[in-house]
């Protein structure tokens, strides 16, 4: 279990969990907002299968307390970048705090790894949720954009 103490708004302790036999299929049954979809997956569903079948990426799943709310991935690059994709917290659970929690806890764990490495990741430049929530914790561009996404990192000196 990945946890950095962090809770929702509501007091719910946000931690980050693998996918096991107990809670895959609530996993794969996260889903964005309709109007969301232009951004990223119908269903965490299809990240799990990314994930299984890739060398580079992991899934995680996103706890509030002890109900599964999200869905979130995190790989290394060749240059020793660490990633993360894959970010979806279920509609019904999105503005409580929980995306942030997550965000910051597994930023975190990812940045104490190994010396320090930026933590990278990606998004599409009109989504203002993610945008929002990404600057607001750090995140800077890197003037590279990847498949019409806005690449943007969190320096460790910029880790609070
Ligand atoms: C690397 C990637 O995967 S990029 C793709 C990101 N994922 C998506 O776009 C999928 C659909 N969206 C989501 O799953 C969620 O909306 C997320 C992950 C972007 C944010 O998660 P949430 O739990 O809803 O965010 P949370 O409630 O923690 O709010 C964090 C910040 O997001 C922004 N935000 C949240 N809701 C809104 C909103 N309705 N309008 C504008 N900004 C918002 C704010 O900056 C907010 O800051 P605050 O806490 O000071 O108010």
């Amino acid at each position: 279990m990945i946890e950095s103490g962090l809770s929702d708004r509501a007091g719910r302790r946000v931690t980050l969990r693998p996918v096991d036999d107990d809670n895959w299929r609530a996993v794969a049954d996260v889903a964005p907002r309709d109007d969301q979809r232009a951004w990223v997956a119908a269903l965490a569903a299809r990240y799990l299968l990314l994930t299984m079948r890739s060398d580079v990426w992991n899934s995680l799943a996103v706890y509030a307390d002890d109900t599964v709310v999200g869905h979130v991935m995190w790989g290394v690059d060749d240059d020793g970048s660490r990633w993360i994709g894959g970010m979806v917290i279920d509609a019904a659970e999105q503005d409580r705090g929980v995306g942030r929690a997550a965000v910051r806890t597994l930023a975190a764990w990812l940045g104490d790894q190994d010396g320090g490495h930026p933590v990278r990741l990606s998004y599409h430049p009109e989504n203002a949720q993610a945008a929002r929530l990404y600057t607001s914790l750090g995140f800077v561009p890197t003037g590279a954009m990847e498949d019409d996404e806005l690449v943007v990192e969190l320096l460790p000196s910029a880790r609070g």
